[in-house]
């Protein structure tokens, strides 16, 4: 399965329409991959909340047009990485947008964890609140977006429901970047899955992104990582390595359900068994 991680440089210099032309010619020269793959928040920058309001599209918005038609044109699956999406009831969600190769949408799905505490994202957004998975010819997809890396339990619900190739979007800051690929290389260890992490290069709002786009395998070697600027990844794998993975090292299957509780307080102060 070949696979294309488009990591776009956000930038403030370059409008939307421009940098969603600039996507769907990127995505249409992929032709040939099964799958292809954009960041979060790519129109606006997912640090800009400020354009969140403005820059928000219905879901079958512009955006959503271009890239059903980019990816019918390339004959790819696409993750398109998400948009601003504004609901009928005028409610922002942070929405990413799956099509087949023949530009129909596979699935969308609302960020469940948003960013930014009591600030940005966190306020100005609604939570997703469904799992989302994708099946295609060769492998399941199981979508999540940037904070929701730092979520392993969200992983272990996309694993329950079949997911054995993560594709996660985001819009993370290089300050965190190292944060970045030490959750991408444990969500793929500890689901034995592939997990591919698409970033954005440039600097909007004043944040420096980290690019450093990754695609790990289910045993957390990284098979492509970009650098710090606009740069596609293109990758080669065997996606039965998971089934593999899982069979040959079947820990998945040792894991014990209901941990939360009971729960119990230890003793502390040095007075316990040690
Ligand atoms: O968790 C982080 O450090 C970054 C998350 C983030 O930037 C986002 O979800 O937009």
């Amino acid at each position: 399965m070949r696979a294309s991680v488009i990591q776009i440089a956000v930038n403030e210099d370059e409008t939307v329409e421009a940098r969603r032309r600039r996507a769907a010619s990127l995505v249409r020269q992929q032709e040939g991959a099964d799958l292809v793959v954009l960041p979060e928040l790519w129109t606006t920058g997912a640090f800009a909340f400020d354009e969140f309001g403005t820059g928000a599209e219905p879901l079958r918005g512009p955006t959503y047009e271009a890239m059903a038609k980019a990816a019918s044109e390339a004959g790819v699956w696409l993750h398109a990485g998400s948009v601003p999406e504004r609901a009928p009831d005028g409610q922002l969600f942070n929405t990413s947008l799956v099509f087949s190769p023949s530009g129909d949408l596979a699935a969308a799905y609302r960020k469940i964890h948003r960013f930014g505490f009591d600030k940005g994202e966190a306020v100005l957004m609604g939570a997703g609140s469904e799992l989302v998975t994708v099946r295609l010819p060769h492998t399941t997809l199981g979508v999540a977006t940037c904070y929701d890396l730092r979520f392993p339990e969200l992983f272990r619900g996309l694993v329950d429901a079949g997911a054995e190739t993560f594709v996660v979007p985001a819009g993370w800051p290089e300050r965190r970047r190292s944060h970045w690929t030490l959750l991408a290389q444990a969500r793929a260890v500890e689901n034995q899955a592939f997990v591919l992490a698409c970033g954005t290069a440039g600097t909007h709002a004043g944040v420096p992104q980290a690019g450093h786009s990754i695609v790990v395998d289910p045993w957390g070697e990284v098979l492509a990582e970009a650098g710090a600027d606009e740069e596609i990844l293109t990758v080669e794998f065997d996606p039965q390595k998971v089934t593999r993975t899982r069979e040959q090292f079947p820990a998945l299957k040792d894991r014990v359900l209901g941990l939360e509780t009971p729960w119990r307080q230890g003793q502390g102060q040095g007075q316990g068994q040690g």
